[in-house]
């Protein structure tokens, strides 16, 4: 049981651009862990990259596919997933989630516009001022994002690998067994 505990998965949760797949990837070597990323196996599953599947199926059916992929990876111990930054939006994903330990990545609403002005990758952003929708989906998702068992503020002066750092430091409190209240003799 205690092992099995230390050996639940980490899902990394935050808004697009916080650095979940790039810091994913690190977290997972040093741990020795898989890693796999929601919007990749989403887009091997289907063959269609995710602006595709937006443009021509629609974000439902995306997120459909985003519930059908974490439902699959739930059953693993030993990963590291980074998620897309939508997936705290369904109350089953939570579910889903809370099979391993949630983490999240915090960075300032700028600073996700900055590192994605030129990304084109990111359908809710085109077609609209990129700035005030990262605002608005921040505004949106705060609370669902508050509810990770680990928060980590991270700021544009931190490289992925120090983010990497910072939460393998964290573990060892995160995936401590709770400690049950000593029994009273009377
Ligand atoms: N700590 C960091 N410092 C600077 N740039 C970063 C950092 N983490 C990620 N990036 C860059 O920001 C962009 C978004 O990162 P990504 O890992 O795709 O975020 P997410 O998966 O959360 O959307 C990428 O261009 C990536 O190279
Ligand atoms: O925030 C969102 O709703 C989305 C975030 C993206 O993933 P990243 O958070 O990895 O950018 C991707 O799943 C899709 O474009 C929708
Ligand atoms: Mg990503």
């Amino acid at each position: 049981m205690k092992d099995r505990l230390k050996r639940r998965s980490l899902y990394l949760i935050g808004m697009m651009g916080a650095g979940k797949t790039t810091v994913g990837q690190i977290l997972a070597q040093r741990l020795e862990y898989r890693f796999f990323d929601t919007d990749h196996l989403i887009e091997q599953l289907t063959g269609e990259t995710i602006a595709n599947i937006f443009a021509t199926e629609g974000e439902e059916v995306f997120r459909d596919l985003e519930t059908q992929v974490l439902g699959q990876l739930s059953a693993y111990l030993s990963c590291v997933v980074a998620t897309g930054g939508g997936i705290v939006l369904r109350r089953k994903n939570w579910g889903f989630l809370h099979q391993g330990v949630v983490i999240h990545l915090d960075l300032p609403v700028e600073q996700l516009y900055t590192r994605l002005l030129a990304d084109t990758n990111r359908p809710l952003l085109q077609g609209v001022n990129p700035l005030e929708k990262l605002q608005e989906l921040y505004a949106q998702r705060q609370r669902l994002y508050a509810q990770a068992d680990l928060q980590i503020a991270v700021d544009s002066t931190d490289t992925p690998e120090a983010v990497a750092d910072r939460i393998f430091e964290k573990l060892p409190e995160i995936l401590r067994p709770p400690v049950s209240p000593p029994s009273v003799q009377e």
